[in-house]
């Protein structure tokens, strides 16, 4: 079955070059669901992680046992944090995550970038839900953000179901975090053990979100410092840029690429041809920058390793997917043709890195609060 979803894409509008809607924030339909459907009962392994059935091991409230509360490298979370006070804190946020992909597919790629605009921002403390108000100045209306970021209902409807199950219990961090996995597995990608416990901020960044989150014209150098200043390395950066396996970019994330990369008036050389005009099409030298591509053509639903075979071809959408290729610095280029030759060991770093990127920052114990509402502080 494994290609029925590759089917799909193939003969649809969202195939290679295709363009979609303009509008950045209705339904797009990629694939049918019962791709996920079939692939979740073939691919048992997973289902572990997206039911939180390993979940718990290692937890214990009285500190006795071997609960990996500290020197554990996840600064105070443990996959058994809800075991107690929420068991079904996972399944209630993949039960909402089906639904919500089912109507959107691209919703999984939309989640999964969420936890990452939060990271790298003051750490993974949901400061990316808040709504602005008197003393917050919304991380939402940054430049890498606004007409961008994608899911607020999603996690407001996740939000209302784990409030009625356990009211003021999970946290709008940690949801996130459990979103942005359940979002790669029911995308048929790796799933991973999710130390939890996060606490949410009662600030935001609007300023740190625009210093923070690497632009798509990053140079290599710009991607490894800017990782770097989150602790993560060039492992890191590239197994994450995988997330781009699935989603889509606007035009005028890409636009100098096609017309004007060096300030030449000249295309970005990198580009295959046939990939380059496609996007000509997609995208206009003026105009259009709302109209979508995807970050990766052959299978922009499906979580899989295309994304660095199509970098190996010259296919990377952005500057800062190519120029893992071709940045010529540090070991990126080596790891995106491993990632490309072995699905296997992506899916493990990716795994490996979520959970690195996933303990930035996190606020414990007493340090900041558990949200009623994501969009506001209590
Ligand atoms: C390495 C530096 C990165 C850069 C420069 C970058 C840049 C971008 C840009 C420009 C877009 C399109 C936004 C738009 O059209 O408005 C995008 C989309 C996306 N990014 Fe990244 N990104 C990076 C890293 C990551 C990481 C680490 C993840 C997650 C692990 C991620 C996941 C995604 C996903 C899933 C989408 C598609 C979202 C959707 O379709 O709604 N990105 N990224
Ligand atoms: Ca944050
Ligand atoms: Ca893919």
């Amino acid at each position: 079955m494994g290609d029925c979803c590759l089917h799909r894409y193939a003969s649809s509008r969202y195939g290679p070059g295709a363009v979609s809607s303009r509008n950045n924030s209705t339904t797009q339909k990629w694939t049918h669901f019962t791709c996920i459907h079939l692939r979740r009962l073939k691919t048992k392994s997973k289902l572990s992680g997206l039911g939180g059935g390993t979940e718990g091991f290692g937890f214990s409230w009285w500190g006795g046992g071997h609960a990996p509360i500290s020197g554990s490298g996840s600064g105070g979370l443990f996959p058994g944090y809800y075991q107690v006070s929420c068991p079904q804190a996972n399944d209630i946020v993949v039960s909402v995550l089906k639904r919500a992909i089912s109507r959107d597919p691209r919703m999984a790629a939309s989640l999964l970038r969420l936890h990452f605009h939060d990271c790298f921002v003051q750490g993974c403390d949901a400061s990316v839900l808040l709504d602005s108000a008197a003393k917050i100045a919304s991380e939402k209306n940054a430049g890498p953000n606004r007409n961008s970021l994608r899911g607020f209902d999603v996690i407001d409807e996740i939000k209302a179901e784990l409030e009625n199950a356990c009211p003021q219990t999970v946290s709008c961090a940690d949801i996130l975090a459990m979103a942005a996995r359940g979002s790669t597995v029911l995308s048929g990608g790796p799933s991973w053990e999710l130390p939890l416990g996060r606490k949410d901020a009662r600030t935001a960044s609007l300023s740190l979100s625009n210093q923070n989150i690497p632009p798509p014209n990053s140079t290599i150098q710009t991607l490894i410092s800017l990782f770097r200043r989150q602790g993560l390395n060039e492992i890191d950066l590239v197994s994450l840029s995988g997330g781009h396996t699935i989603g889509m970019a606007r035009c005028t994330t890409f636009k100098q690429r096609l017309y004007n990369q060096n300030r030449n008036n000249q295309p970005d050389l990198t580009m295959e041809r046939t990939y380059y005009l496609g996007l000509k099409s997609v995208c206009p030298q003026s105009g259009g920058d709302n109209n979508n591509s995807p970050l990766d053509a052959s299978s922009p639903a499906r979580f899989d390793n295309t994304y660095f075979k199509l970098i190996l071809w010259g296919k990377g959408l952005l500057t800062s997917d190519q120029v893992l290729f071709s940045g010529n610095v540090g070991n990126t280029m080596q790891l995106v043709k491993r990632y490309a030759e072995d699905e296997g060991l992506f899916f493990e770093q990716f795994a490996k890195s979520m959970v690195r990127m996933g303990n930035i920052g996190a606020l414990t114990g007493f340090k900041g609060e558990v949200r009623k509402n994501c969009r506001r502080v209590n």
